[in-house]
């Protein structure tokens, strides 16, 4: 077993995967809160804890016969003194610790150029002593103590080599490097200008060859350079134009009156912004100014190093970003390598196990500074990256929390992402995910969000005491829907689960079996209007069949047979009254809020006058069910009746507005969901045809021709419900999920001011890899014996989780394996379109309009 720290940095995440294709057993020790993608869907044994814990630290270097220390706080900052120090002195000190006493053979530390002197006139060689009177930053001092600490536990007889690391470029870069955000700030024609002045490059392959080489022939308490070449920024400029296909930026700030505007911009902003990562920092221009060089002779002579070309590591760093949809993909001109003429390097062919997957990185000293020559020269008042925090210590209770990453405001910070999250949120919370990790902040409409994902996370999220994180408050913009008083807008949490209660007995078990007749007869009755063939609009006949079907189940037939053809329409215009400016102003006067208005108006009205009629029925008689309900015919009872026989805590009947307000939001929660959910099915089986002959064969086995379908029927059709799971788990209805901080709480550690939107993803969450092998792969197996992915709690959250679990499961379950059960007996289904895409302008997403399917009626129908 080996293991590596700092394992989702960018020297990390290149150094496993070459360690996982040269097939070595690879333990990851990650920082909780690190960003997951470096590791997604590596084979890797993973162990949280932090470099500060020597217990954590112990933990992780136990069994491993060597250990790769990658792991340490880079800034160029002159604060963070404690912390960087803390991290990178005493967590190496943990490390060879831990080391020595678990009888570790060999260990490889990641060391920084910056610690090594510098001799003027030529190129820093490993010989060169740190001069320790200099300006240095915190980050430096730290290093050079780090190489102290390997020469102490050297001396102590612990085999310990230094792999030194100049500033990295290339593939796997996951939050991203610095290096990499100013390549992806090119891409995207965000850099105006830049710094000049040069530095030694690494290619992060070039680097991760050089650990291994340092593992099997460094000599122990010896230090190797590791770079590829040196380059000026204009040459790197260079690069990223011909990998980018953008014109380099024409502004060149000059150097010394950039150091001197750094110098100045210090103390005003640690003061305005004391939390957030300073980039444009003088250290950062300074070492770029100071054009430092380094000798690699010892490495090759000893470790026989091979450098490659930092052109290709550049041309492979562009391609990674294109993999994961953060540049374009273009067809990425080659940069041609350069000669490498200095120490006569060739360029050679990449080294094993080069070409694999992602993320994080370690900067150095001069990636920052390139990068701070973009923030300065660039993007001034505007963040380019992301602000780290993590450093910053938030008291909260007697818990120390940290801050949560922040994301960049790129547009006004009052707006926060808003574009792209109103264009997309999945797509641009996954983004953010993979650059910052699980947990992260932003602003939204002057609302403060705090987003998290992943098991744990959720798990904190729905078991929060409604006192600390309210779903009530969160969704109080819905009141308009409801009525007032009514669900989000009940007077305490209390009244709320009061008006809850009945529909859990009206959806319970007694009732189900009666609801299957309706959906079945339902489904039935509109296919029976088709043609043999033809072709129709999936979602549009799925949502009439879903409204037909829960106005039946839930407020009866009469109202059914009141409103007839005009519910499909109400019930849209309704629920499309959901929507992100109702969580700014619920009451805009915009015309989706006045059709929800009209649209409820007119429910409630017919609602009201059966409720009249029932009401006049003789006493005793509340619940039955009045002749024509299927519900009732079969011996149920719809939730009407349940709520009309219900009585408050004074025992007196619920008043009308409510039972109308109640059955208005079970339709707004249950219909339309249901619809998409089963259209998502319908498309996924349509995409992967191999699963209907498999289902027929269930049906075959479970549902005898001319038999009705009941509850022990569907629930013996196990791959249609795993069917139904994956399309829960690839396209959930409800994409974001929100509950409101009413104190100051933690999510996984992170603080969450009071005040704050938390928000969680069903939709980001079920493609997190760490948690569903191969995420974006349609696979019912993996519901399977064995796999059982569903099971771990709070990973599938499609039906939300918790107290606050949806009421409606089971009938939205039911209701989906009904529909597809007939559908798929009484007709084959192949799509019209290539790809069915998200539409994500609505906070139910289904597939974008108009979701066209062919359909040809089966002539073995056997129903
Ligand atoms: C595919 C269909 C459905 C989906 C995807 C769905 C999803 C959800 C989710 C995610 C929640 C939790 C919200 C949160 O924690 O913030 C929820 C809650 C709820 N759902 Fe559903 N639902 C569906 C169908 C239904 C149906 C058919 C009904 C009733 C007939 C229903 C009634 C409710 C109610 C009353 C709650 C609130 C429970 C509480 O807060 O205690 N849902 N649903």
């Amino acid at each position: 077993m080996i293991l590596v720290t700092g394992a989702s940095g960018h020297l990390g995440a290149n150094l496993v995967r070459r360690l996982l294709a040269d097939g070595q057993d690879v333990r990851a020790l990650v920082r909780p809160g690190s960003p997951a993608g470096a590791l997604a869907g590596l084979a890797v044994h993973r162990t949280a804890g932090d470099l500060r814990d020597p217990a954590a630290v112990a933990a992780a270097v136990e069994g491993c016969e060597s250990v790769y220390h990658c792991a340490a706080r880079v800034s160029t900052a002159a604060r963070g003194h404690r912390e960087i120090h803390a991290v990178n002195v005493l967590g190496t000190r943990n490390v060879l610790e831990a080391a020595r006493q678990h009888g570790v053979g060999r260990v490889v530390v990641t060391g920084s150029f910056s610690a090594t002197g510098q001799a003027p006139g030529r190129a820093g060689t490993e010989r060169d002593l740190h001069y320790p009177f200099g300006p240095h930053t915190p980050y430096t001092r730290s290093k050079v103590l780090v190489e102290h600490e390997c020469c102490k536990a050297a001396a102590q007889g612990l085999e310990v080599v230094v792999a030194v690391s100049t500033a990295i470029i290339g593939p796997h870069d996951y939050v991203p490097s610095r290096m990499g955000r100013v390549l992806l700030d090119f891409a995207h024609g965000r850099l105006l200008a830049y710094i000049p002045g040069g530095f030694e490059f690494v290619s992060v392959q070039d680097l991760v060859q050089g650990h291994l080489l340092a593992m099997a022939r460094g000599l122990p308490g010896h230090k190797y350079l590791l770079s590829t070449e040196f380059c000026t920024v204009d040459r790197m400029m260079d690069l990223y134009a011909q990998v980018t296909g953008r014109p380099k930026p024409r502004l060149r700030m000059p150097a010394p009156a950039m150091e001197t505007l750094a110098r100045l911009a210090e103390g005003p902003r640690s003061v305005l912004t004391p939390h957030r990562e300073a980039r444009f920092t003088p250290a950062a221009v300074r070492f770029l100014r100071s054009e430092r060089r380094a000798d690699c002779t010892l490495s090759r002579e000893v470790l026989g190093y091979r450098p490659t070309s930092i052109a290709t590591a550049v041309e492979q760093a562009y391609r990674c970003f294109a993999d994961r949809g953060l540049v374009e993909r273009r067809g990425v001109a080659s940069p041609a390598p350069r000669p490498t003429g200095r120490r006569g390097r060739e360029a050679e062919p990449e080294p094993e196990g080069a070409a694999m997957a992602t993320e994080p990185t370690e900067a150095t000293e001069a990636t920052e500074g390139i990068e701070a020559g973009v923030e300065a020269g660039v993007e001034t008042g505007v963040e380019t990256g992301v602000e780290t925090g993590v450093e910053t210590g938030v008291e909260t209770g007697n818990r120390k929390a940290i801050t949560a990453p922040r994301l960049p405001a790129r547009h006004l910070p009052w707006l926060g992402p808003l574009p792209a999250f109103h264009r997309d949120p999945v797509a641009m919370l996954r983004a953010a995910r993979e650059r910052v990790g699980d947990t992260f902040a932003f602003p939204l409409l002057g609302q403060e969000v705090v987003f998290a994902c992943g098991p744990g996370a959720h798990a904190e999220v729905f078991e929060a005491d409604e006192a600390i994180l309210s779903q009530r408050e969160a969704y109080r913009f819905m009141a308009p829907v409801f009525g007032p008083g009514i669900g989000f807008d009940a007077a305490t949490p209390e009244d709320m689960d009061a008006q809850i209660a009945p529909m859990r007995s009206a959806l319970g078990s007694r009732n189900l079996d009666a609801y299957v007749r309706t959906m079945e007869a339902e489904v039935r009755a509109r296919t029976a209007h088709w043609s043999t063939q033809g072709e129709i609009d999936l979602l549009a006949e799925l949502n009439r069949m879903t409204a037909a079907i829960a106005t039946r189940c839930l407020i009866g037939e009469e109202f059914h047979r009141r409103m007839g053809p005009e519910l499909p329409r109400l019930y849209r215009e309704l629920e499309s009254g959901i929507r992100l400016a109702g969580m700014l102003s619920p009451k805009a006067p915009i015309p989706a809020f006045r059709r929800r208005d009209r649209a409820r108006a007119a429910i409630a009205e017919a609602i009201g006058q059966v409720i009249a009629e029932r009401r006049r029925r003789p006493p005793g008689d509340e619940t039955a069910v009045p002749p024509g309900s299927s519900a009732g015919a079969t011996g149920g009872q719809d939730m009407l009746a349940v709520l009309l026989a219900a009585r408050t805590p004074d025992g007196d009947p619920m008043p009308d507005h409510i039972v109308t307000g109640i059955l208005i939001g079970m339709i707004v929660a249950g219909q339309h969901t249901s619809a998409v959910l089963a259209t998502w099915t319908g498309v996924l089986l349509m995409r992967h045809p191999d699963y209907v002959p498999l289902l027929r064969a269930e049906q075959e086995e479970t549902w005898a021709p001319g038999s009705s379908l009941g509850t022990r029927t569907l629930r013996r059709m196990e791959l249609l419900d795993n069917c139904v799971r994956e399309a829960e788990r690839l396209h959930p209805p409800l994409i974001l999920l929100m509950r409101k901080a009413l104190s100051d709480t933690t999510i996984r550690g992170h603080h969450v001011p009071a005040g704050s939107l938390v928000m969680i993803s069903p939709a980001v969450a079920h493609r997190m890899p760490e948690v569903f092998a191969h995420p974006d792969r349609f696979d019912p197996s993996r519901y399977g014996t064995g796999r059982a992915e569903h099971r771990r709690p709070y990973a599938l959250i499609g039906f939300g989780g918790g107290k606050h679990r949806c009421i409606g499961v089971a009938f939205a379950y039911l209701q989906v394996k009904t529909v597809w059960s007939v559908l798929l007996r009484e007709a084959d289904f192949r799509p019209t379109r290539s790809a069915y895409p998200p539409d994500y302008s609505t906070f139910v997403p289904a597939p974008a309009a108009p979701c066209t399917v062919r359909y040809r009626k089966r002539s073995t129908t056997s129903s």
